[in-house]
């Protein structure tokens, strides 16, 4: 019984492996679609954008690149992208991403999380809810808030399991000892007992 959610994180897995490796980050890819309510085949669904680590110029997430290539197609600079999303009756905005949204960042820049929670401010719904891989490893910023800070935005989030192998070996390409931590990883989410 495979998940309808794995079609969309294969297809944002593929997306990561356009990132140009780096030991500095994680290659992640992303993409944003409108989906019909109460539709269980997900047949209606309509993509919106699509992003990968890197794919902008600078130090971009996947997510980011998601949200600001949709912007620049409706010509509004990235801050405004809440007021471009469809706001559609009957329909939500939804994320898949390889890599729960960051809700730090060692560089400082603007965290992903704070983009997609920005996409609910003044009247629009926003994105309704985000569907992630893998939990972010700690690497970087140790423990994630990612997904809370998600919650206290009433924004929903569900981890769909089935493809991190995959998703932390094309994250972790660029890293020194990428298989040792792709193993690591693996193994704490094991010792982290069954994930939900
Ligand atoms: N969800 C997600 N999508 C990405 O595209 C990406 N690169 C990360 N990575 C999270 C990691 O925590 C940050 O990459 C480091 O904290 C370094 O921060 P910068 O990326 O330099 O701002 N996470
Ligand atoms: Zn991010």
């Amino acid at each position: 019984n495979t998940s309808p959610h794995l079609p969309y994180l294969k297809q944002c897995l593929t997306l990561a492996e356009h990132s140009p490796p780096r030991p500095t980050n994680f290659r992640v890819g992303a993409l944003l679609l409108s989906r019909k309510d109460d539709d269980p085949t997900f047949a209606d669904d309509r993509i919106l954008s699509t992003g990968y680590t890197m794919e902008l110029a600078g130090n971009t997430h996947a997510e980011q690149c998601c949200l600001s290539n949709y912007a620049a197609v409706h010509k509004v600079p990235d801050e405004q992208v809440g007021d471009v999303l469809p706001v559609e009756p009957g329909r939500k905005l939804v994320m898949y991403v390889t890599m729960e949204p960051c809700g730090k960042r060692l560089s400082g820049n603007a965290p992903c999380v704070q983009r997609i929670t920005r996409t609910r401010e003044g009247s629009q719904e926003g994105i309704h809810k985000v569907y992630f891989g893998v939990k972010e490893p700690g690497t970087f910023v140790g423990e994630s808030e990612g997904c809370q800070m998600l919650t206290k935005a009433g924004i929903e989030w569900e981890h769909v399991g089935g493809l991190e192998r995959e998703i932390l070996t094309v994250a972790f390409a660029g890293h020194e000892n990428a298989e040792e931590e792709v193993r690591a990883a693996l193994e704490g989410k094991e010792k982290g007992g069954s994930d939900g």
